[in-house]
């Protein structure tokens, strides 16, 4: 490894020879940040170039092996799950609605979770709140595995711990019952087994601001206390609503119907969560989901660092779980690459009737801001323990993919349930069920106007997304292309949600990954040269020799590559082809 002040070679092959490989005297696996610009991705050869005329060159920091394989001569990245399902049903039959799985203990080895990648999971979600780092970076071993030798395209995604009051375990008992009217002690003292009656607190200042009268709700309602007595930092509660208390049971506190001491001032990223965030970006991983995100200021600091950490672009979602974030959500949404609603902790600091309302309308917000929005949690609970969903459940998934949210997320039902698959292939049926009836019933909740860009270049490309799709869906083509290098002619597509698929090529690796997480996109990996016509017709026979497109086709092609010497309104085009 290269670190900080070490200087850059002279020729390709030794670069090549130190840092990554060579294939057909192309240069593929690693990435290197040098003052001023960021040389990333594959295709690293011309940009070799450049850095060989400056013959010193100084790095400014450690070299960072990225994605590691090389692409084959033909390469399309395709994953082989839409590639099947595009051969089975035709364009129109290809599932719109992402899935995301949660790996735990239940689905993490190479065979389980081959079963998720053929069921149709495109992105793998690792909660750093359980296990062990070597854990998680022996799936994320077994998923990039599964990438390289079978062809699946499943991004990464770590999703933080967080600072948040919970209860440590007890002492190895699966639940503990609280009746009406025990008393209990919450403490953050720390003591070994178990002790009746005592309860304790994984933060010191877990009772700061409370007082007595306070009530304490375990888990969002799985059982409440009053508080009785305040001795020191411990409180005494009294039971009043009976319950469980699981281990790691979350505590939050309330007054006159109001959440009170909302986390007492802990910061969003803890020093753990930053550890993982570098275990993360060593891994190499697409994603990085914040927990208990307060403010914008949470997620531009860590893209900040982020930028300067690693030279892949590793997308920031925040998770919209806090009281706090819902004041401020327009503004994380702004300052995010993508949102989840978490549901399971949002229901523990507002009252369960107000979740379906604000999901809508983060999803709303979402698709008019054009970031992608992933729907989280107890979407099929009950299949942790049985092989099929409740209709309420089933109501539930259709509901989300009829409000039109980019990503559908199992928790519990993958990571620790008995039924993974199955409750896989629930949200697909579902899914495609209700993406097929959207369509046929004429469904499509317009954008309302909300211009995004604000310089004429980002107009332009917004306005020919908008026309494309109208365009698309009155045409009835079969599918839309767009080539693009970061994505965002491709998310500007899938925002409109139109009725044919979006096959996005790109040749910048982490936008390939990136665009796993949006709707109706499917992302392709193509050498993008400056001549818009020569890449078409490149993408065009390579479909055409692995059989996705026929004669006859009818595409629509929107292209978003600028050539350096151009000003990128010149280059912004739409056409519709058909396939010859
Ligand atoms: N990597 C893991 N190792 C062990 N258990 C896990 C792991 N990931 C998730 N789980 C289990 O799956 C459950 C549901 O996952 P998730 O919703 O992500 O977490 P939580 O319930 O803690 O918010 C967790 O409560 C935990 O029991
Ligand atoms: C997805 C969520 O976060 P976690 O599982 O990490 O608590 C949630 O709270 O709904
Ligand atoms: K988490
Ligand atoms: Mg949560």
């Amino acid at each position: 490894m290269a670190v900080v002040g070490d200087s850059l070679f002279l020729s390709r092959q030794i670069f090549a020879k130190k840092h990554g490989f060579l294939v057909k005297n192309q240069f593929y696996g690693v990435s290197v940040r040098i003052p001023s610009r960021t040389y990333s991705g594959i295709r690293v050869r011309d940009r070799i170039e450049c850095v060989r005329s400056t013959l010193q060159v100084n790095l400014e920091e450690e070299v960072k092996v990225s994605r590691s394989f090389p692409f084959p001569e033909g390469f399309l990245g395709m994953d082989v799950v839409s590639e099947r399902e595009l051969k089975e049903k035709g364009f129109m039959g290809m599932r719109k609605t992402k899935l995301v799985c949660t790996i735990g203990p239940a689905c993490s080895s190479l065979e389980e979770l081959e079963r998720l990648a053929l069921g149709g999971m495109n992105i793998a979600r690792l909660n750093m709140c359980h296990n062990s780092r070597e854990w998680h970076s022996d799936v994320i071993r077994n998923i990039k595995k599964l990438n390289e030798e079978k062809g699946f395209c499943i991004s990464l995604m770590i999703d933080t711990e967080g600072s948040q009051m919970h209860m440590v375990d007890h002492g190895g008992a699966s639940s503990v019952k609280a009746e009406d009217g025990s008393i209990w002690l919450f403490t953050n003292e720390k003591f070994d087994g178990s002790r009746p009656f005592t309860v304790q607190a994984n933060y010191e200042g877990f009772s700061e601001g409370i007082t007595v009268g306070d009530e304490l709700v375990i888990d969002g309602g799985m059982a409440s206390f009053e508080v009785i007595q305040k001795v020191g930092n411990d409180l005494r509660c009294k039971c009043i609503d009976p319950g469980l208390l699981l281990p790691r049971a979350k505590l939050s506190f309330w007054r006159d119907g109001k959440l009170v001491g909302n986390n007492f001032g802990l910061p969003t990223l803890s020093t753990k969560d930053w550890a993982d965030i570098d275990f993360g970006v060593s891994e190499g991983v697409d994603f990085i989901a914040v927990s208990f995100v307060k403010d914008a200021n949470d997620i531009k600091h860590l893209k900040d660092y982020l930028s300067k950490r690693s030279s892949d672009f590793i997308r920031v979602l925040a998770k919209v779980e806090s009281l706090e974030s819902l004041g401020n959500l327009e503004d994380i949404v702004e300052a995010s690459d993508g949102i989840m609603v978490a549901r399971g902790d949002l229901g523990v600091q507002i009252p369960l009737e107000q979740i379906p309302a604000v999901q809508e309308e983060i999803v709303h917000i979402c698709r008019q801001l054009n970031k992608p929005v992933i729907v989280a949690s107890q979407l099929l609970e009950s299949m942790i323990e049985y092989p099929t969903p409740t209709r309420a459940e089933v109501a539930d998934v259709s509901e989300v993919v009829r409000q039109y949210a980019d990503a559908l997320m199992l928790s519990g039902e993958s990571a620790v349930g008995s039924y993974a698959d199955k409750a896989l292939s629930v949200l697909r049926m579902a899914s495609g069920r209700m993406e097929l009836w959207s369509r046929q019933e004429n469904r499509h909740s317009l954008l309302s106007q909300c211009q995004l860009g604000v310089a004429l270049p980002d107009r332009i490309a917004e306005q020919i997304c908008d026309c494309s799709v109208e365009m698309a869906n009155n045409l009835g083509v079969d599918a839309i292309f767009v080539y693009t290098r970061q994505g965002h002619m491709a998310s500007l597509v899938s925002r409109n949600r139109p009725n044919p698929p979006i096959f996005a090529f790109t040749d910048n690796s982490s936008t390939r990954m990136a665009l796993n997480l949006q709707w109706g996109v499917i992302p392709l990996h193509v050498e993008l040269s400056d001549d818009m016509e020569d890449n078409i017709q490149k993408t065009f026979d390579l479909l055409k020799t692995r059989g996705m497109v026929k004669e006859g086709d009818v595409v629509l092609v929107i292209a978003d590559v600028t050539p350096t010497c151009a000003t990128p309104s010149v280059f912004q085009s739409i056409k519709v082809k058909t396939v010859v």
